[in-house]
């Protein structure tokens, strides 16, 4: 399988990276000519689902390294917690984070693939695009909840009569009519001032929903470029949105899409995996079943397994224990990380403990963990006296981070039809009135209508997500307790939606700084560090996370994945020396790294 790409953008690219490359053609000649008969010994920072994924990766590869995976908790899988609790007649799952994945995109597809190698296509629960769970999605404005239209039909309707949607057809004509020249306030803006000026005002609000519902974020701090790259390098390549999609439109005419490149190189990657591992998978124990619900996954509009998202950081565990090659420490925690200035050897050494009592060397580092715990450990050398420029740089950057506070609160009622109109679940946009949302309510996910075949009882599961941004300056002491929690959550359900019902099961949990924030100037901080990094540590110290790269469950295995791609070039010393950080190719001054490919590629089918 190859794939058609557009050479003059390619070329582009090279020339963007080519800058990057040739200053450390040298150190990859040192290293590629150092003695490899003490092979690689690699530290990865943190037991969530990117580590787990970068280790997972790196085991499949068969790298000639030993890895040790240090967690400061007492379990691995990070955010994703799956339990289920006992109700009157059964059990049911709660979800405490994130629920669901989407097949959709590049990193929609490593995580199939990931699925796949670890042999739980047959764990696999689907919802069908068709289904209501994926057609009806809600919004709750000013006072009522708003279906949004799923479909081109249904989309006159909205425009005509929604007051949510006033501003949608005179902002596509703002757009379409008035060439983009330059940036607002300068080439970095949030989501609110690109939409207002680009769009329409009006239209911050029904945007200012999606986030909510994906980074718990400020649609007035978010930074477009970081947030939606494709519709920033729409706005920059061709002059505006709408003409960026009249233009992605007319490739789609002639079968080709427009994508980011690395997307394009990561399904690359993939397909040339998946076609080495043919062999594999023919002596593979029930293929073909394997391989229809690895399809009926991908056809999906969302999917989990049967005993909850859990089950992927727990069967990446079990390959990992496994594995003579892998040692898991949980409840250890870094107290700093040096370069390795003994025996020359210029790896790296990572003391552990309260203290630092315990010294260790790796000659590679992977860190997953949030980038400002990362700022927080990184010391220049073994002697820890002054930094230089490089670790400042590094260090600054790291800490810049912000992220959000989300209290998850999942109720289970014995009362099967509480809710009058089926679906995903609603957002609660940022100028629905105060009086409509004293809880700070983000929005309400109806689980019982999106995954079925979990539960071994049947009644309504919902999950409300309260705080995000809007605790933003919050002191620690007036973040609500579980028990708070739960009574905000109660009270936004009978206001929304009339529940006054008693919940026979509940459970609130505060995610501390779950969610990074990518503001204005995310893109241009990560393409600095990506310079910085490659300067100080010449590849021996690799990031990956949702700090960096994406937000998402998926976005977190594909940059666990990028990781371990990164390490096998620098173990290979052919390819680009990476340091795991692949996005930043859109950032704002280096737009023209979109590429127009053939979609037959990407129709990928698990053959
Ligand atoms: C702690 C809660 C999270 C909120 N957002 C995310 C998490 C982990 C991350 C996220 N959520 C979604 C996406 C889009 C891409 C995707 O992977 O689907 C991302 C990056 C979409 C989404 N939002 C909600 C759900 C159930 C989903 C599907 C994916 C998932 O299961 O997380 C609902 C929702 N999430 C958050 C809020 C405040 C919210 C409101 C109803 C925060």
């Amino acid at each position: 399988m190859s794939f058609h790409v557009d050479c003059a953008r390619i070329r582009l690219l090279t020339r963007n990276f080519g800058g990057l490359q040739r200053p450390w053609a040298q150190r990859r000649r040192d290293f590629a000519t150092a003695p490899q008969k003490e092979k690689h010994h690699v530290a990865i920072l943190g037991g969530g689902i990117t580590g787990l994924s970068a280790a997972t990766d790196i085991l499949s590869k068969g790298e000639p390294c030993r890895i040790t995976i240090l967690e400061s908790q007492a379990r691995l899988g990070g955010w994703i917690t799956s339990e289920f609790v006992d109700v009157p007649g059964g059990k049911v799952l709660f979800e405490k984070g994130c629920r669901t994945l989407r097949p959709a995109g590049a990193s929609g597809l490593v995580t199939l693939a990931m699925i796949h190698y670890l042999g739980l296509e047959e764990e696999l629960l689907t919802c069908s695009r068709d289904s209501a769970a994926a057609t009806n999605r809600y919004v709750y404005y000013p006072d009522r909840l708003i279906r949004v239209p799923s479909s081109l039909a249904e989309l006159p309707k909205f425009l005509l009569w929604e007051p949510l949607a006033k501003g949608i057809i005179p902002g596509i004509l703002n757009d379409a009519l008035n060439p983009y020249k330059s940036a607002v306030k300068g080439s970095d803006a949030s989501v609110a001032d690109v939409i207002s000026d680009r769009l329409h005002p009006n239209l911050v609000n029904l945007v200012s929903a999606v986030l909510h519902g994906i980074y718990a974020g400020n649609v007035q701090t978010l930074g477009f470029n970081a947030i939606f790259p494709q519709l920033d390098y729409y706005m920059k390549q061709h002059g505006g949105i709408v003409r960026g999609m009249l233009y992605s439109m007319r490739r789609a005419w002639y079968d080709e899409a427009v994508l980011p490149l690395h997307d394009v190189l990561t399904m690359q990657q993939i397909t040339r995996d998946w076609e080495a591992r043919r062999d594999q998978r023919i002596k593979g124990h029930r293929m073909e079943e394997r391989t229809a619900a690895l399809q009926a996954a991908k056809r999906s509009s969302i999917y989990s397994f049967k005993k909850g998202i859990q089950q992927l950081p727990d069967k990446m565990e079990e390959v990992l224990r496994r594995d003579p090659q892998v040692s898991i420490e949980t409840g250890c925690s870094v107290s700093s990380i040096h370069v390795d200035g003994t025996h020359g050897c210029g790896g790296l050494l990572v003391k552990t403990g309260a203290n630092g009592e315990t010294e260790r060397r790796f000659t590679h580092v992977i860190s997953t963990i949030p980038s400002t715990n990362l700022g927080e450990l990184l010391c220049s050398n073994h002697i820890d006296i002054d930094m230089d420029e490089a670790s400042r740089e590094i260090k600054k950057i790291l800490q810049l981070n912000r992220t959000v506070n989300v209290m998850v609160v999942n109720l289970w009622f014995a009362e099967l039809h509480l809710l009058s109109v089926k679906g995903f679940g609603y957002l609660i946009p940022k100028d629905t009135p105060a009086g409509q949302n004293p809880e700070c309510g983000l929005g309400v996910i109806f689980d019982s209508d999106a995954l079925q075949g979990q539960d071994t009882m049947q009644g309504t599961k919902l999950t409300v997500m309260l705080g995000g941004y809007y605790w933003d300056k919050w002191p620690e002491k007036h973040l609500p307790s579980a028990l708070d929690g739960i009574s905000k959550a109660r009270s936004l359900l009978a206001r929304h939606l009339g529940i006054t019902a008693e919940p026979m099961a509940t459970c609130a949990t505060m995610r501390r700084n779950c969610i990074p924030q990518y503001g204005t100037h995310h893109l241009s901080r990560m393409r600095t560090l990506r310079h910085a990094l490659q300067d100080k540590y010449t590849g021996r110290l690799i990031l990956a996370g949702s700090s960096y790269d994406g937000v998402g469950v998926s976005d977190c295995i594909r940059s666990g994945v990028y990781a371990s791609h990164s390490l096998h070039s620098i173990f290979k010393a052919g390819g680009e020396l990476g340091v795991g950080l692949y996005k930043s190719h859109t950032d704002p001054d280096d737009p023209g790294t979109f590429v127009s490919v053939s979609q037959k590629h990407l129709r990928w089918n698990f053959p």
